[in-house]
């Protein structure tokens, strides 16, 4: 298992990153639109129904399926011999933001619900806010993987 995954690693990586950016696109995008929704839509008329499709899709066609990849070839990354020291700081740095990811992640599918049901109490100033916690993670992430301290 190890000498395969030290053969497949260059592609694995490639393939990893490539799932991270389609995620990471959706983790941005999404709270812009529930910005929108929630300041510029009325609940029940037509625009609300399009941006719900359009929350919903992004949500199920692009970032759960980019989400799973990412940690099906990251953990194959992690069991990849000699690419981890855990007695560095990065891997634990990484993997604190990638769980801190994963939960915005979740936290975003539970707020698609809430306008799915009409149930949004949260302000468009909550949603800008929690926009930034993305762009935080990932520039933690990034300097993890790149300049491993
Ligand atoms: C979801 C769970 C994740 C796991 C288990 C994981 C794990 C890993 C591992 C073990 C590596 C290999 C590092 C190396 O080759 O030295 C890697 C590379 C990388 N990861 Fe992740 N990762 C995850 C999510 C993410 C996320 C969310 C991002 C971006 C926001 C990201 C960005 C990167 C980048 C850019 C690289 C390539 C670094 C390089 O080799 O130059 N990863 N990941």
């Amino acid at each position: 298992m190890g000498d395969f995954l030290a053969g497949a690693y260059p592609w694995v990586k490639f393939l990893h990153v490539i799932s991270v950016i389609s995620w990471m696109a959706g983790l941005f995008y999404l709270p812009r639109l529930y910005v929108y929704h929630v300041e510029k839509v009325q609940a029940g008329d037509d625009t609300d129904a399009l941006f719900q499709v359009m929350e919903r899709r992004l949500l199920k066609a692009i970032m759960n399926p980019a989400m799973i990849a990412t940690w099906i070839f990251g953990l194959a990354l992690v069991f990849t011999p000699g690419i981890i020291d855990w007695s560095m700081v990065w891997p634990w740095s990484k993997a604190a933001s990638v769980l801190g990811m994963t939960w915005f992640h979740m936290w975003l599918a539970a707020r698609r619900k809430d306008f799915a049901a009409s149930t949004n109490v949260r302000t468009g100033r909550t949603y800008r806010m929690m926009n930034e916690v993305p762009t935080l993670l990932m520039i933690i992430i990034v300097a993890s993987v790149i300049v491993k301290f």
